[in-house]
């Protein structure tokens, strides 16, 4: 559903994302951490086609970022942690517009349902500027959920949410898994993400530290009793060559993984 070969970012002079392959499979919930400017954002970004990767082959629901990148965005949501609305728009104008845009079979009362259950609902008439952050967020994620879609991007989704929009966030993620859709999620607040993950993809300076199951980063990490403990193990490991691990580094071997 996503797989991702030997993915390079250069802004500028600035190597940003250095040779980062992995593959998902729908049902899977990746949770993309790394400390700041690791590079996660460059990584989401790529893969949704808003800005061009350096090198590397990229493929979404079986669409080739670099010849099929309409079909593929048909199939893709991305949610920045900053979401840009349309100031003109009221919040059930943002929900017309994906309907219409996604040409979403009964677009209105899924709409409803979303808004209601982020309890957005009496924002409805609301204009996209009158929204508090946590809001906009919301907002957001009713949008790239509406369409249904088949792989979904979620950068710091938590940031600014009420608990309930967390519960309702991290229950929405996995239910949608559970229905066949392919979700990454990258955020700074493990303990919330921990109970939803089936995979991890941990980054540092734009390189991949690990990438594996749940499972695999407890073994690689004996000891560690949480993400946020395998999460330091992981980031502080002094010899970062690239394949010194195995599976942690190469195409093949996170390919191996989901095989098995
Ligand atoms: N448009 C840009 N031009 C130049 N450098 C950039 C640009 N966008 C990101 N970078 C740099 O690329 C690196 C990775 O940034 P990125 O936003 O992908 O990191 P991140 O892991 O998402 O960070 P954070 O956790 O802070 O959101 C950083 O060093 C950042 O300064």
């Amino acid at each position: 559903m996503i797989e991702v070969r030997g993915l390079h970012k250069i802004y500028d002079r600035h190597l940003a994302v250095d040779n980062v392959s992995f593959q998902l499979l729908p049902g899977q919930i990746c949770g993309l951490v790394g400390p700041n400017g690791a590079g996660k954002t460059s990584v989401m970004r790529c893969l949704a086609g808003l800005i061009p990767a350096s090198d590397g082959d990229m493929t979404v629901a079986g669409y080739d970022s670099k010849n099929d990148l309409i079909e593929l965005k048909r199939r893709l949501a991305y949610v920045p942690d900053d979401p840009p609305l349309f100031d003109d728009l009221s919040v059930g104008q943002h929900l017309q517009l994906i309907g219409r845009l996604y040409q979403v079979p009964r677009y209105q009362e899924k709409a409803m349902q979303l808004l209601d259950a982020f309890q957005l609902s009496e924002k409805f008439d609301a204009g996209a500027t009158t929204l508090s952050r946590g809001m906009r967020q919301k907002l957001a994620v009713c949008c790239a959920y509406l369409f249904n879609p088949e792989v979904l991007l979620l950068d710091e989704p938590m940031t600014g949410l009420d608990p309930p929009g967390i519960r309702e966030l991290l229950s929405s993620v996995r239910s949608r898994a559970e229905a066949g859709a392919t979700v990454m999620i990258s955020s700074h607040l493990l303990p919330m993400i921990e109970g939803i993950c089936t995979h991890y993809l941990v980054m540092k300076h734009g390189e991949l530290k690990f990438f594996g199951t749940a499972t695999q980063l407890q073994q690689r990490y004996t000891g560690t009793r949480s993400l946020e403990e395998a999460y330091f193990a992981a980031i502080d490991e002094t010899n970062d060559e690239p394949n010194q691990h195995g599976c942690e580094h190469g195409y093949e071997s996170s390919t191996l993984e989901v095989v098995a």
